[in-house]
């Protein structure tokens, strides 16, 4: 099943983005650009999330969302597993602890589960929120810079371990890392003034080997760069 956001934004009377469309099919879309391009807006008016900016136009999105913020979001007064947990406790629906645990432990927290989120490091505490969103199993998953807290090892083992778990969902995810865009998008899109551009992707099935795409990330570090 597609979803997609297809209009204009204004923010206070300028136009953010003009005659976008953003159509979101099974597999990974990835969206890179400028810091304040409006990039976080279209996530969150996908999600049904308050913006400071007008739109217009028309959104396409399920009744579930995966949704992993910028901020981690985590409820402090809960434990680590509560925090998994929250999304089916939230919905009524019965609590798959065995589930929780085990999303926790291939996150690499296994042990913690009893903690509180302010005894961990931010890396960790990102991890925690990767858990918890891939815990809902929705049709979409939106995911603002989900990896931008992890040391690179970590950040590659939750790539791949968020491409797997995802497979067949329809994902859209902001980054600001030209390679983690080409190494995870089946498609990727740069948002500059207001317009979306295509960027073209190697072959290949993702998550895609870092050494095959080191040519295409310097010329797309470039394009962020002028
Ligand atoms: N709560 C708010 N009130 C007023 N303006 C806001 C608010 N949130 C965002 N904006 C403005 O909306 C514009 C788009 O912001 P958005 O967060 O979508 O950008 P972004 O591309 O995700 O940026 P970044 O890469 O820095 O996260 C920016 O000019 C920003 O200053």
């Amino acid at each position: 099943m597609a979803f997609g956001i297809e209009g204009s934004a204004t923010l206070a009377g300028r136009p953010l983005f003009r005659d976008l469309d953003l159509q979101l099919a099974p597999g990974w879309t990835c969206l890179l650009g400028p810091s304040g391009a409006g990039k976080s807006t279209i996530l969150r008016l996908l999600a049904g999330l308050p913006t400071a900016a007008r739109f217009e136009g028309r959104i396409s999105a399920p009744p579930r969302i995966a949704w992993m913020a910028q901020q981690d979001l985590l409820q402090e007064r809960a434990n680590l597993l509560g925090n998994v947990l929250i999304g089916q406790r939230l919905s009524g629906a019965p609590l798959d602890e065995g589930r929780a645990r085990a999303l926790l432990a291939a996150v690499g927290l296994e042990g913690l589960e009893a903690r509180r989120p302010a005894s961990l490091s931010g890396g960790q505490r990102q991890r925690v929120a990767l858990a918890r969103a891939l815990m809902e199993e929705a049709p979409l998953a939106l995911l603002d810079e989900p990896f931008s807290a992890l040391d690179p090892a970590t950040r590659r083992r939750m790539q791949d371990l968020a491409c797997a778990r995802l497979a067949g969902t329809a994902v859209l995810m902001v980054t600001h890392d030209p390679l983690e865009a080409l190494r995870l998008g089946d498609r990727v899109w740069l948002l500059e003034e207001g317009r979306l551009r295509p960027v073209s992707l190697p072959d290949g099935p993702v998550p895609r080997p870092l050494p095959a795409l080191a040519a295409e990330a310097e010329a797309l570090m470039a394009r962020l760069a002028a």
